[in-house]
């Protein structure tokens, strides 16, 4: 198992062309949020239009669109079922990547979105929160499996009660599964990894990141400087839309989860420098994700890599 160092995170910073434009930086979907947790997508779609996405689209419900457009005016706002209507393929012009999940309830009618959305992407998609869900039955199993099959990367970023879900569902379908319980959370991370054709990313204390890829199999990585600071609701939501806003810029899916850990835990540290361990808040580790950039590109550029 490989700590994640400056340098490991450092390989998935895009490094901008002058010619860029808003499209070819990357373009980040997230189908976020419901109205019970409008929170979640406002923090993720923030947190990805931060992490450099060059077009943020967010499709979500009524309530969070209100607050979108006022707290986040230059993401597109637009409806979940707009999502299903339009084309969600990456292409060099439109480099795109897709999160779902954060905020979401976890109903029957989110399972059956998440499911066609796997399905319908052809895009890096990155499962958090409510949209875990859609992974614990047959249907949803399968199309992340088929998404692996065909070389389509799939992300999850499951906290230890939603690996537990997964984990049980597993075990209920009768897989081949070692039991949970006796599992370090590194070798649980993998479990997951393997038996869903997913890059894992297993948050907690320490985080741990694993690709059921059979050619990098027990390439575990691991973040172990965070701060308790982290432990705060929503801080999760936050991570998911780094990460995505990193796979939407074209990182391997590996390299962005380990470098949107590596700054999201050093967010976590700055904004408990600046706030105090006790008092920081989700939105100060989203406040302070520049700044823990900032400071990854000074060390890359004093280091010559
Ligand atoms: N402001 C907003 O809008 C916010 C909205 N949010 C959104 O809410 C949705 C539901 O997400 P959720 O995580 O709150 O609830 P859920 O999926 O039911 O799991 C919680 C259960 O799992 C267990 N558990 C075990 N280990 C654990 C661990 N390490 N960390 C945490 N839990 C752990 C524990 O069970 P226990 O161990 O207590 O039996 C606990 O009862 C989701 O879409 C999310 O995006 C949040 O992001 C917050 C901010
Ligand atoms: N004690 C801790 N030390 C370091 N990081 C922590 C600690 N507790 C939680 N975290 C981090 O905080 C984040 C919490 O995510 P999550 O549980 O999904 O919260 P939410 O769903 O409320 O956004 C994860 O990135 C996790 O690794």
């Amino acid at each position: 198992m490989k700590s994640i160092t400056s340098k490991k995170a450092a390989r998935a910073l895009p490094t901008l062309r002058a010619d860029v434009n808003k499209y070819t930086r990357g373009v980040c979907e997230l189908v976020v949020g419901s109205d019970r947790f409008v929170g979640a997508a406002v923090l993720a779609v923030s947190a990805a239009n931060r992490m450099g996405a060059g077009y943020v689209k967010a499709y979500t419900g009524e309530k969070a669109a209100g607050v979108l457009h006022i707290v986040q005016p230059s993401a597109v706002v637009l409806s979940t079922e707009e999502f299903f209507e339009e084309e969600h393929a990456s292409t060099e012009c439109r480099p795109r990547a897709v999160v779902a999940g954060c905020g979401m309830a976890g109903t029957d009618d989110d399972v059956r979105r998440v499911i066609d959305l796997l399905v319908l992407c052809k895009a890096p998609v990155l499962l958090d929160g409510g949209g875990l869900r859609a992974l614990a039955c047959e249907e949803g199993a399968a199309a992340a499996r088929k998404r692996f099959v065909e070389g389509i990367p799939t992300v999850i970023t499951p906290h230890g009660g939603e690996a537990l879900r997964l984990m049980r569902f597993l075990e209920e379908s009768a897989q081949d599964v070692p039991d949970p319980g006796r599992l370090k959370p590194q070798e649980l991370a993998l479990a997951l990894a393997r038996a869903f054709g997913v890059v894992c990313v297993l948050k907690g204390p320490d985080t741990f990141i694993a690709t059921g890829d059979e050619e990098s199999a027990g390439d575990v990585a691991a973040m172990l400087q965070g701060t308790p600071a982290l432990a705060k609701a929503g801080t999760g939501d936050i991570l998911a839309g780094m990460i995505g806003a990193l796979l939407c810029q074209g990182a391997d899916p590996f390299d962005a989860c380990a470098a949107g850990t590596f700054l999201h835990a050093r967010a976590g540290m700055l904004a408990a420098v600046d706030r105090s361990e006790l008092c920081v808040t989700a939105e100060d580790v989203l406040d302070h994700v520049s700044a823990a950039t900032a400071a990854l590109e000074r060390k890359i550029r004093k280091e010559g890599n």
